[in-house]
């Protein structure tokens, strides 16, 4: 089975229509107004009804209460809920509950010892997302282009779905895979020109690159 590709922070309707072509498997909006990726829910909702069916639309949103989810959910057609923020498990399961949606739990990795939190979502999570751990004064929990030591990936292996992201670019993501065993991978500053400004050749070349990378044994 070829790897999935998740695109993430997709601001304009040229991006959407370029993420499809490249033939991405999965797209992100992001609901975190300090990002320069944010999207309003009036431009989710127009952008979510050009993504083709089939692939997946993703709302990404950092603690939000239910509210705002609430307000996202009922304007924009979605397909999965990324959480990327300190959201415990018990919230996870409440939103999953609440929505009807798919979830899936983002765990910031920098060491081995960060690995643990993983197992306090595989019960309450539909995919957990294994992503670069933010820098400690950096103002965003996720997107920053920077990548961890792949290599605490090594013959892991969780009873769900998962999906590989920080720092990945069309030039590491072989490396990546092979090294992590993922079936799935996310990027998103990896394949910008500028901060949420996306790049169809990037894009292109990294889907490529991904579905392309022989599988780890
Ligand atoms: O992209 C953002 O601005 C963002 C803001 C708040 C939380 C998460 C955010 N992005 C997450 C992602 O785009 C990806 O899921 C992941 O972190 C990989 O990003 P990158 O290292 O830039 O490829």
């Amino acid at each position: 089975m070829s790897v999935s590709v998740k695109i993430c922070g997709l601001s304009r309707l040229e991006d959407v229509v370029a993420a499809h072509a490249a033939r991405a498997n999965y797209v992100g909006f992001v609901f975190f107004p300090k990002s320069l990726r944010n999207v309003s829910i009036e431009q989710a909702a127009a952008l979510a009804v050009d993504v083709p069916v089939g692939v997946c639309k993703v709302a990404l949103v950092v603690n939000a209460d239910n509210a705002a989810l609430d307000a996202i959910t009922d304007a924009v057609p979605l397909d999965m809920l990324q959480l990327h923020g300190s959201e415990s498990a018990d919230r996870v399961a409440e939103v999953r509950a609440r929505y009807g949606l798919p979830v899936m739990k983002a765990v910031g990795i920098a060491e081995q010892s960060d690995l643990l939190k993983l197992d306090d979502y595989l019960a309450v999570a539909d995919q957990i997302l294994v992503d670069a751990k933010p820098p400690k004064d950096g103002s965003l929990p996720g997107g920053n282009g920077l990548a961890f030591d792949w290599t605490l990936l090594s013959g892991r292996r969780w009873p769900k779905p998962w999906m590989l992201a920080g720092g990945l670019t069309p030039s590491n993501v072989q490396r990546a895979l092979n090294l992590t065993g993922a079936q799935q991978v996310d990027v998103s500053s990896g394949v910008e020109s500028a901060p949420g400004v996306k790049d169809p050749a990037l894009m292109a070349e990294f889907v490529a690159a991904a579905k392309g990378a022989p599988k780890a044994l």
